[in-house]
């Protein structure tokens, strides 16, 4: 039987992790989060002294942190050179220069590799911006989630302190336009990905709609 891998893309604050761990979890399935993945190699080359903002700084250096990433919706966690930094890959320093990182063509093959081989292990619900577009685009259930930017800064601002709504819909929205211009493997709805706007929609509702395409593809 071919492995049931459903993939979850979108831009931040679609609502990708919280859907694909519930999905997971009424599944019985594993769940990647590719974003703490690059998040993890940030945290490093930032905890490393790299010039985030030179490319070829980053590449050099892509292949150097070792991570590992949990597969359990119920216990997600990452761990880089032997570390846990579940917390530290979530700071504001983080977020700001991730799409940098990410942008790089090194560490997404590097990534996007360790990402194949974890899906190979079997069925599975990926999260991330290329998962339905690159990483598997043989996944027999692509969804990508979206939401008003207004939606998206309230339900991020709601989980940080120290921030405002408008804050956050100005830090998405410049993460947004370097996730989808940059040239490697950018932020794409894949041709065959079924789009489900969430602004209206509770989280039940958007799991729900989630488990009823799961259902009518498989
Ligand atoms: N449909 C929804 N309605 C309201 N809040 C939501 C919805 N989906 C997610 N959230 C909340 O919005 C925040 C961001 O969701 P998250 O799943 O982390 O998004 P993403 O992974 O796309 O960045 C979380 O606090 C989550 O609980
Ligand atoms: N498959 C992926 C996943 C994330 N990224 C990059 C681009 C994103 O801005 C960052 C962080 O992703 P993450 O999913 O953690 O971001 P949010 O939690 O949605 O804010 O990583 C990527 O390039 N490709």
């Amino acid at each position: 039987m071919t492995a049931l891998v459903v993939a979850m893309d979108g831009p931040s604050g679609s609502g990708k992790s919280s859907a694909s761990r519930g999905v997971a979890r009424a599944l019985g399935l594993r769940y990647l989060d590719t974003g703490a993945m690059y998040r993890a190699i940030t945290w490093w080359m930032l905890e490393h002294g790299v010039e985030v903002g030179d490319p070829a700084a980053v590449a050099a250096r892509a292949g150097e942190p070792a991570l590992t990433i949990a597969t359990d919706p119920d216990a997600p966690g990452v761990t880089v050179d032997g570390r846990e930094v579940s917390a530290e890959i979530r700071t504001h320093e983080v977020t700001s220069a991730v799409s940098a990182v990410s942008a790089v063509p090194e560490v997404r093959a590097r990534l996007v590799a360790e990402q194949r081989a974890l899906i190979d292990g079997g069925d599975i619900v990926v999260e991330g911006r290329d998962i339905g577009s690159v990483v598997a685009p043989g996944a027999p259930v692509k969804v990508y989630l979206t939401a008003s930017p207004e939606a998206r800064a309230r339900r991020r601002s709601a989980e940080l302190t120290g921030t405002t709504v408008e804050a956050q819909r100005l830090a998405m929205a410049r993460r947004d336009t370097l996730d989808s211009t940059r040239k490697a493997d950018p932020l794409v709805m894949a041709a065959d990905a079924v789009e489900l706007d969430t602004t209206e929609l509770n989280l039940d509702e958007v799991i729900s709609e989630v488990l009823r395409l799961v259902k009518e593809r498989t």
